[in-house]
């Protein structure tokens, strides 16, 4: 697929910030796109110059291929983090109001089915809980049918079965064909609904792929983890790779069969032993250096 929206050479200097360095992005049409990393790593930022909400100090960006100009504004949908709603106005009475700033648009009664907002229509925005807030805020920035959509944090705040929901809708808009570009801090966020992300940190892409070429790429290995009890200070001397993680040894191996077949012989008991797979959020503290925050 050819890319949707390409950024080349992108930088963005603040006064004493060099907040986006030299970065390039082709997004390919139809996929959903995530942008990671640690606080003041320049996702916002590089994500409103996508949006061309901002200019970049220097690069260029491209919507199929032309300038971001009026057919961009046209066909692009944005999911604000904090956007302001109108207060005093009900929740039909926002979608009517957002429907009259574009030529195209989806009928309402689409938008009110797709994104669940049948029961709560009549009611004042300001009166909503955090998930039907965040599915109100995807409905508008549906209105337009756009192609491209750009979701800020969208589940930040959301207990986990409302952020289950949304992930739910955003599979949903995105089996429609569009193309999404997320930003998030929950790195399982990322790994159920990423077909590809970037890594950010310091204004730079560190680390670019599909996640599970990513992981494959990082790790190699496998991690065992063994209660301590069952351990018992035997893992001592076996020349393993192993830490104290918790209440459990995890040890990092390669040679899956050859590392059980130590343990056994060495009286270790496996009958509590679970593999842990490696994770995004192992990845991005692997290539940042830092944890995934909150
Ligand atoms: N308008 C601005 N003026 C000056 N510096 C800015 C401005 N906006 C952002 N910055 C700085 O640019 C850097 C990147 O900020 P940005 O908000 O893009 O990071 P982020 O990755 O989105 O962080 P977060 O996850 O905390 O939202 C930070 O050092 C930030 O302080």
């Amino acid at each position: 697929m050819p890319p949707i929206i390409t950024a080349t050479d992108l930088v963005k200097q603040y006064p004493g910030v060099l907040a986006v360095d030299h970065i390039d992005l082709a997004i390919p049409t139809g996929i959903c796109f995530g942008l990671l990393g640690p606080n003041g790593a320049g996702k916002t930022t590089t994500i409103e110059i996508l949006e061309g909400i901002h200019l970049p100090t220097s690069g260029t960006v491209l919507y199929k291929g032309e300038p971001l100009g009026a057919r961009y504004r046209e066909e692009v949908g944005i999911q604000f983090q904090h956007t302001a709603l109108q207060e005093f106005l009900t929740v039909r009475e926002t979608l009517e109001l957002f429907e009259r700033l574009y030529h195209r648009t989806v009928p309402i009664a689409e938008l009110i089915e797709l994104c669940s907002l049948a029961d709560i229509l009549d009611r004042d925005t300001r009166k909503i809980s955090g998930g039907q807030r965040q599915r109100l805020l995807l409905a508008l920035a549906l209105i337009n049918d756009p192609e491209l959509i750009f979701l800020d944090e969208p589940t930040t705040g959301l207990d986990p079965q409302a952020r289950r929901n949304f992930w739910d809708l955003v599979k949903l808009v995105k089996s429609r064909n569009k193309t999404i570009v997320l930003t998030t801090h929950y790195m399982e966020e990322a790994y159920a609904l990423c077909d590809e992300i970037a890594i950010m940190d310091k204004g730079r892409i560190v680390s670019q792929g599909t996640p599970q070429h990513l992981l494959s790429e990082h790790f190699g290995d496998v991690i065992l983890q063994i209660p301590d009890t069952d351990a018992a200070g035997k893992l001592g001397g076996l020349g393993l790779s192993a830490i104290q993680a918790g209440d459990m040894h995890e040890i990092r191996t390669n040679r899956l069969h050859h590392t059980l077949q130590q343990l056994i012989e060495n009286g270790v008991n496996l009958d509590h032993l679970r593999i842990r797979a490696w994770t995004l959020e192992d990845l991005f503290i692997n290539v940042t250096g830092k944890k995934v925050s909150p």
